[in-house]
C-alpha cells in the first residue's frame, strides 16, 4: 500500500521527445526533468518501461499513441498507477501512411525508385535504360480488389472507409468493435464472421490489432496456408504479430507476395519482398502535436482533479471539480469499499457532496468530495485512516 501525498510542485519526466505542444500544457505548479528519478507522471511514446524502476511518487503514465505494450500496465495497475493512452490521436496518420504504402507496393514503386537510382552516372543513356527497363515494374491497380482489414478501431476504420472510396471492395474482421467505430463504418464494408473467411478472400490484409497474447503470431503458417497466392501483408500494429519464422518461407515460395512492414528488424531486413518502414505510422507533426497534447492534458487533469479519461488499465470516472477537498482512492473491486471510505470520512465528522464509484476488472476507482471544509492539518491521518482499509491500493487527497 502506498500514500501518495498531494504536492504542490508536480515533476513531469519524458522517456521519448515529445511534442511542444503537450510540454506547454504544464505551466506554473509543474516541473518538466527528465532526469528526476521520482517523478508524478511519466510522458513518452515507444521507450520500453518493462526493466524500469518506479519511484514512490510515480501516479501517472501517459502514452502519447496507441500501443501500451512497451508499459508493464498489470504492475501499473496493482500499484495504483493510473496509464493512458491517446485514442484515435495518430490514426489519420497511420491510415495515411497504410494507403500510400498499399498503393506503392502494388505499384513495385520502392523496387522501381531503387533500381532508377542504380541508373546515375548513365548519362544521356538514362530515359533509353528507364524505357527498355520498366518492365520489370509492372504492377496491379487495386481498384476492384480486395481488402481485408483486421481490427476496426480507430485506424482499421478509417483505412477501410477510404480504400472503399479507392474502388476497394473491403471486408472487416473485429469480434470486439465498438459501438463508436460501428457508427462510422460505411455499410458498404463487408462483415466476415471469422478471420479465416477474411484471409479466404483477400487480395491485400491489413492489421490494427494490439499485441496482446492472444493476438501474438496469428500471422503464421497456418493462417498463410488458407491465404490467396502472392497476397500483400501490411503491418502497421506491431512486428511481434506475425511469426517471422514462418514468413520467410511464406515469401520465398510466393504464398505472400510482399510483406510491407512498420517494424523491421534483422531478420525481415535479410528477406526478399519486404518492404521496411522505420516505425513511421505515426511520424507526422499533426499526430505527435495530437498525440503530446492529448496525453499531457489527460496527465494534467487527473493530477490536478482525480478525473480520469483513456486509461487503459483503470475506469474512467470524472466528478465536476469544486475546488474544495476530494478523496481519490485506489482499491480492490470487492464489496464494501465505498461504506468503509464513507465511514472513515465521517470519523473526522466530515459530510459528503457528491462521489463516484467505477470499477473494470479486480479494481476500482472512488472519488469522494467532501462538503466541509477541511483543515490541512487532518489530512496525514484521514489519509491514514483510509490507507488502513484492507483492499486499499493508494489514496489522495486533492
Ligand atoms: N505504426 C504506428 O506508428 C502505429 C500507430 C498507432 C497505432 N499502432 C498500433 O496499431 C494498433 C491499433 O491502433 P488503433 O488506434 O486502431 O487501436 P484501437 O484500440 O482503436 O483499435 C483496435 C481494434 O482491434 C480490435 N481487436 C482486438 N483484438 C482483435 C482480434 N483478435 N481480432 C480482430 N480485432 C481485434 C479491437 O476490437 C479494436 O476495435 C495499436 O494497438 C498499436 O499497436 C501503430
Ligand atoms: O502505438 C503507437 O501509437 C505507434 O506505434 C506510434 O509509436 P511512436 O509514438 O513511437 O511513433
Amino acid at each position: 500500500m502506498n500514500t501518495i501525498m498531494l504536492e504542490k510542485m508536480n515533476t513531469i519526466k519524458t522517456l521519448n521527445v515529445i511534442s511542444e505542444g503537450g510540454l506547454n500544457v504544464f505551466k506554473n505548479n509543474y516541473k518538466l526533468d527528465d532526469d528526476h528519478e521520482n517523478p508524478d507522471a511519466i510522458l513518452l511514446r515507444s521507450f520500453n518501461m518493462h526493466s524500469m524502476e518506479f519511484g514512490n511518487k510515480l501516479k501517472a503514465i501517459a502514452r502519447a499513441g496507441a500501443g501500451v505494450n512497451n508499459i508493464p500496465v498489470d504492475k501499473c495497475t496493482d500499484e495504483g498507477i493510473v496509464v493512458f493512452n491517446t485514442p484515435g490521436a495518430n490514426a489519420n496518420a497511420v491510415k495515411e501512411l497504410v494507403l500510400t504504402t498499399l498503393m506503392a507496393s502494388s505499384r513495385n514503386l520502392f523496387d522501381g525508385v531503387a533500381w532508377t537510382k542504380t541508373l546515375t552516372g548513365e548519362s544521356d543513356q538514362v530515359s533509353k535504360l528507364v524505357e527498355a527497363g520498366k518492365k520489370q515494374f509492372v504492377g496491379k491497380e487495386i481498384r476492384g480488389k480486395t481488402l481485408g482489414v483486421i481490427g476496426l478501431g480507430a485506424i482499421g476504420a478509417l483505412v477501410a472507409n477510404d480504400a472503399l472510396d479507392l474502388g476497394m471492395e473491403v471486408i472487416g474482421f473485429d469480434p470486439f468493435i465498438s459501438v463508436d467505430t460501428a457508427w462510422n463504418l460505411s455499410s458498404h464494408v463487408q462483415r466476415a464472421m471469422t478471420i479465416e473467411e477474411l484471409f479466404a478472400n483477400s487480395d491485400f490484409i491489413t492489421v490494427h490489432v494490439p499485441f496482446t497474447d492472444t493476438t501474438g503470431g496469428m500471422f503464421n503458417q497456418a493462417t498463410f496456408s488458407l491465404m490467396k497466392p502472392g497476397v500483400h501483408i501490411l503491418n502497421f500494429s506491431r512486428g511481434e504479430l506475425v511469426n517471422e519464422k514462418d514468413m520467410g518461407p511464406a515469401l520465398e515460395s510466393g504464398i505472400v507476395g510482399k510483406y510491407i512492414t512498420d517494424f523491421p528488424n534483422e531478420n525481415v531486413l535479410k528477406m526478399d519482398n519486404v518492404i521496411p518502414i522505420p516505425h513511421l505510422g505515426a511520424s507526422t507533426k499533426e499526430s505527435e502535436e495530437n498525440c503530446a497534447m492529448m496525453a499531457a492534458r489527460q496527465v494534467k487533469d487527473f493530477l490536478e482533479t482525480g478525473n480520469i479519461k483513456n486509461s487503459v488499465n483503470y475506469p474512467n470516472a470524472s466528478l465536476p471539480y469544486t475546488g474544495k477537498r476530494r478523496v481519490a482512492a485506489f482499491h480492490k473491486n470487492v464489496p464494501n469499499m465505498v461504506g468503509q471510505i464513507t465511514t472513515a470520512l465521517s470519523s473526522f465528522n466530515l459530510n459528503i457532496a457528491d462521489m463516484v464509484n467505477r470499477s473494470r476488472e479486480g479494481y476500482a476507482y472512488t472519488m469522494v468530495d467532501i462538503e466541509n471544509d477541511v483543515n490541512g492539518d487532518i489530512i496525514p491521518s484521514l489519509e491514514e485512516k483510509i490507507n488502513q482499509i484492507e483492499g486499499i491500493v493508494t489514496t489522495r487527497i486533492i
